[in-house]
C-alpha cells in the first residue's frame, strides 16, 4: 500500500518521507527508532537533580519576552508552576516560543534539567500542550530531518501501524516460534515502536534480529549450494601474456597479492564459477588483484564488469586500468550515472555487442537495459556498500560469470564465515614494501592552530593534505554546508597562501571529478572534504589527514579515512581532532594511535563494546540489515546458523508453513529457491 493513502501525507511529507526511504505504508512500519525517551516518570520539580532527563506537567505562569545574549543567541524564557515548584523553559534562537504558550496553558515538558543559581531549568524541552493526547509510555524518537519532526513522523507510522495486519507478514512457523521463545512478527514490531517496558522491547529487537540472521544464513546456504551445482561458466585459462604483464607493471607484487592471484587465476580456469571474496585491509593494493583478473579475462576475448561504490571510484578504477592495459588491444568503458545520455546510448549498444571488453561502473551497470553479450567476470569493490541483492543483480547478467568480491572492510576470520559464509575468500594480509608506519595522534581542539602549522610544513615539503569535516549523520547536506563553511574559514584564514579544495557528497560527479582530478595533478594542496573520500582513493602524495570531531566516526570509518595517506612511501600522520569527553572515546582514539592493522582494530573494537559499531549504524548495513550487526549479535548468529543447517538436514523448508520464508530469502537474495535449492 503506498504511503500516499495514509491520512495527513501531503505531497510535501510525501517527499520527506522518501528522503527517509519510506514510500509505502509497509516501509513506514518497519522504519525503526534510533532511540526512545521515558515519559513514564512524572518527577516533582523539588526533587529535579542537575542533568536529569524528565517529565513535567505544569501550568504556564510568565512568559518573558526574548532577550540577546552576548553571543548573539536570542533567549526565550518561559516559567511553569505546579503544586512542587517552579521551573524555567529555556529555548535559543527560537523566537516564536514566547508566542506558542498561554498563561495559564496546562503543558507536559521533556528533556534535560539544569540547575543554575537556585533556579531549575529545563532546557530546550520539547512539549505537548493537548495533555489529553500525551503518550506517557515510552515514547520512539526516530531517526529524520529537519523538515518532519517527531510528532509528525510519529503520527504518520501510527497510522501506518493500524495496516500492520494486511502489510506484515509473519515467516517464522509457530513451533519454532515456541521452541525458540520468540515473539510473533507483529507482536514484536508494535513493541519496537512503542514499548510497553524495556523487557518487552528487549524481546522485540531480539526477534527481529532473529528473522534477519536467519533469513542471511539459510540465504548464504542456498547461495552456497547454488555455487555449487553451477558447471558451466565460461572456463578461462590463464592468457599467454600474463608473464610479461606483470613484469611490466611499475611495481613488484607482494607475496600475498601473488597468492590471491594464483588463487584467482586457478578458479578461472574452472567451468565451475569462481565465488571468490578478497579481503584486504586498507591501502594493501587490491585494484590490481582486480586489474589482473580483467586482463585474463579479456585477453581470452570474454568481457568483465567492474562495479564500484562510488562514482569517483569507478573514474579512478577506469583510469588505472586505461593506463596499465594501454600496450593491449582491450576497449575499457566507464559507465556511470553521470555519464552523458547519449554516449551511454553508445557504451550500451557496444557491451551488447561484445565491442566492449571491460566495463567499469558503479549502480548504473545493473540497470536493466544494459545487457552483455558474454561476460564472464564480475567483480564488486563492495568496501561495505552493496547488498546482496545488487550482486545477484549483476552476476544475473552473465551466464553464470566468474564472481570475485572486493572488502577492505577487516571482518575476523570466524565472524567471515557467517558473513560470507557462501565464498571462499582470499585475504591480502601484506602491505607493499616501502611503506612506513603512519603516525597518528590524538589532540584536543586547542592545539588546532598547530596541527595547521604542521600541515602547512608538509605541503612546503611538496606534500598534500586531507581535511575531513565532522560528521552529520542522517544528512549528506548538513555535512555538506559544514564543509562548506570549513573550506571558507581554511581558505581565509589559516590557509591563505595555499590552495585549497573541498569536495563533498552534494557536489554532481563532474564537479567532484574536476576537484580530484586538481588534488591528483598538485594544484590542490589541502583538499577539505566529507566522508566521500573515504572509500578508496588514492593519491599518494597526501601523507598528512586531519580529522576534525574524530570520535564520531566508527573505528572501521577512521581506519579507512586514515587509509587515505601512507599509500606511497613518504612518512604520513593521521591526526585526530577530538574533544573525546568519555572514557570510551578515548579508549575508542587510543586504539588509532596504537593500531595500523585493520584486522586487530576490529577485534579491539569489539572487545571495548563487546558491540560492533564496526560496520557504523545506518539502517542500510552491508548485508541489508536493520538491527541485527554480525559483530554484536555472535550469539543470535550461532542459533540461527544452527536452525539454518537444521532446517536443510531435516528438510523442512519444502513444508508449507515455510512458504513465507522462502519467499523472504527469495526476496532479500534475488534468487529463486525451489525443491532442489538445497539438495
Ligand atoms: N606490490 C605493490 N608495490 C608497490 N605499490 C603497490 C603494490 N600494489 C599496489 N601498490 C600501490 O599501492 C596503492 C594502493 O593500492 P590500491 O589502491 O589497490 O589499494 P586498495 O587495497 O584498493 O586500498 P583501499 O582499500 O584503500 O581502496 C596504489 O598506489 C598502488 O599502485
Amino acid at each position: 500500500m503506498d504511503i500516499k493513502s495514509i491520512k495527513g501525507v501531503g505531497e510535501k511529507t510525501l517527499k520527506y518521507l522518501n528522503s527517509l526511504g519510506i514510500y509505502t505504508v509497509k516501509d513506514a512500519i518497519l522504519y525503526f527508532p534510533r532511540s526512545y525517551e521515558d515519559r513514564r516518570n512524572i518527577k516533582p520539580i523539588n526533587e529535579l537533580k542537575d542533568g536529569d532527563i524528565a517529565s513535567i506537567i505544569a501550568d504556564v505562569s510568565l512568559i518573558y519576552a526574548n532577550r540577546r545574549a552576548s553571543t548573539g543567541k536570542t533567549i526565550s524564557r518561559v516559567v511553569f508552576k505546579n503544586q512542587t515548584g517552579f521551573i524555567v523553559g529555556v529555548w535559543f534562537n527560537q523566537p516564536y516560543i514566547k508566542n506558542t504558550f498561554k498563561i495559564g496553558q496546562r503543558v507536559f515538558l521533556y528533556g534535560k534539567i539544569s540547575k543554575k543559581m537556585g533556579e531549575v531549568q529545563i532546557i530546550e524541552p520539547q512539549y505537548e500542550k493537548d495533555i489529553e493526547d500525551i503518550k506517557f509510555g515510552i515514547n520512539p524518537i526516530y531517526p529524520s530531518n529537519k523538515h518532519l519532526s517527531q510528532k509528525v513522523l510519529r503520527k504518520i507510522i501510527d497510522e501506518c501501524l493500524k495496516y500492520i495486519d494486511s502489510e506484515i507478514n509473519e515467516i517464522l512457523p509457530d513451533d519454532i516460534r515456541k521452541q525458540k521463545e520468540i515473539y510473533d512478527i507483529k507482536k514484536a514490531i508494535l513493541n519496537i515502536h512503542h514499548p510497553n517496558d524495556y523487557a518487552a522491547l528487549d524481546k522485540s529487537i531480539e526477534r527481529i534480529k532473529f528473522e534477519e540472521l536467519l533469513i542471511l544464513q539459510l540465504g548464504l546456504f542456498a547461495a552456497k549450494k547454488r555455487f555449487e551445482k553451477l558447471e558451466n561458466a565460461y572456463p578461462i585459462p590463464v592468457c599467454s601474456e600474463m608473464k610479461e604483464f606483470k613484469e611490466s607493471l611499475p611495481f613488484e607484487l607482494t607475496n600475498a597479492q601473488s597468492k590471491t592471484i594464483r588463487e584467482i587465476l586457478i578458479d578461472m580456469k574452472k567451468s565451475k564459477p569462481m565465488n571468490r571474496l578478497v579481503q584486504g585491509d586498507v591501502g594493501s593494493g587490491k585494484t590490481i588483484v582486480a586489474i589482473i583478473a580483467l586482463f585474463n579475462c579479456a585477453m581470452n576475448k570474454y568481457q568483465g564488469a567492474l562495479m564500484a561504490p562510488t562514482e569517483i571510484l569507478a573514474q579512478q578504477h577506469f583510469l588505472s586500468l586505461k593506463s596499465l592495459l594501454k600496450n593491449y588491444s582491450i576497449n575499457i568503458a566507464l559507465l556511470i550515472g553521470s555519464t552523458p545520455k547519449k554516449q551511454k546510448v553508445e557504451i550500451i549498444e557496444k557491451i551488447k555487442k561484445g565491442e566492449i571488453d571491460i566495463v567499469v561502473g558503479t549502480h548504473a551497470l545493473i540497470q536493466e537495459n544494459v545487457e552483455f553479450k558474454n561476460l564472464a567476470l564480475v567483480i564488486t569493490d563492495e568496501q561495505h556498500r552493496f547488498g546482496v541483492r545488487q550482486r545477484g543483480e549483476l552476476i544475473n547478467k552473465g551466464h553464470n560469470p566468474h564472481v570475485l568480491v572486493m572488502t577492505a572492510t577487516p571482518i575476523p576470520r570466524t565472524l567471515a564465515l557467517f558473513v560470507y559464509g557462501d565464498m571462499d575468500i582470499s585475504i591480502i594480509n601484506e602491505m607493499p614494501s616501502g611503506r612506513q608506519k603512519i603516525d597518528t595522534y590524538f589532540v584536543r581542539p586547542s592545539m588546532r592552530d598547530r596541527v595547521y602549522d604542521f600541515v602547512k610544513k608538509e605541503i612546503k615539503n611538496g606534500r598534500q593534505a586531507y581535511i575531513v569535516c565532522p560528521l552529520v549523520e542522517e544528512s549528506e547536506k548538513l555535512e555538506a554546508e559544514s564543509a562548506v563553511e570549513t573550506y571558507e574559514k581554511l581558505k581565509e584564514v589559516y590557509f591563505k597562501k595555499f590552495n585549497v579544495g573541498l569536495i563533498h557528497g552534494k557536489m554532481n560527479s563532474i564537479e567532484k571529478d574536476l576537484v580530484m582530478n586538481d588534488f591528483k595533478n598538485k594544484e590542490i594542496d589541502i583538499l577539505v572534504s566529507t566522508t566521500v573520500i573515504e572509500v578508496g582513493i588514492n593519491v599518494p602524495n597526501a601523507t598528512i589527514i586531519v580529522i576534525e570531531n574524530a570520535d564520531r566516526f566508527g573505528l572501521a570509518q577512521l581506519h579507512q579515512l586514515r587509509g587515505r595517506v601512507g599509500r606511497g612511501s613518504y612518512k604520513s600522520y593521521c591526526i585526530l581532532i577530538s574533544e573525546a569527553k568519555t572514557d570510551e572515546a578515548r579508549k575508542r582514539l587510543k586504539i588509532m594511535t596504537q593500531n595500523s592493522d585493520g584486522f586487530i582494530i576490529a577485534e579491539k573494537d569489539m572487545e571495548l563494546r563487546g558491540t560492533g559499531e564496526f560496520f557504523g549504524t545506518k539502517q542500510h548495513g552491508p548485508l541489508e540489515l536493520k538491527l541485527a550487526d554480525p559483530f554484536k549479535d555472535i550469539d543470535i548468529l550461532k542459533q540461527t546458523r544452527d536452525l539454518a543447517r537444521e532446517m536443510l538436514e531435516k528438510n523442512m523448508l519444502y513444508k508449507k508453513e515455510y512458504f513465507n520464508l522462502i519467499k523472504e530469502i527469495e526476496n532479500k537474495f534475488n534468487a529463486k529457491i525451489d525443491q532442489t535449492t538445497f539438495n
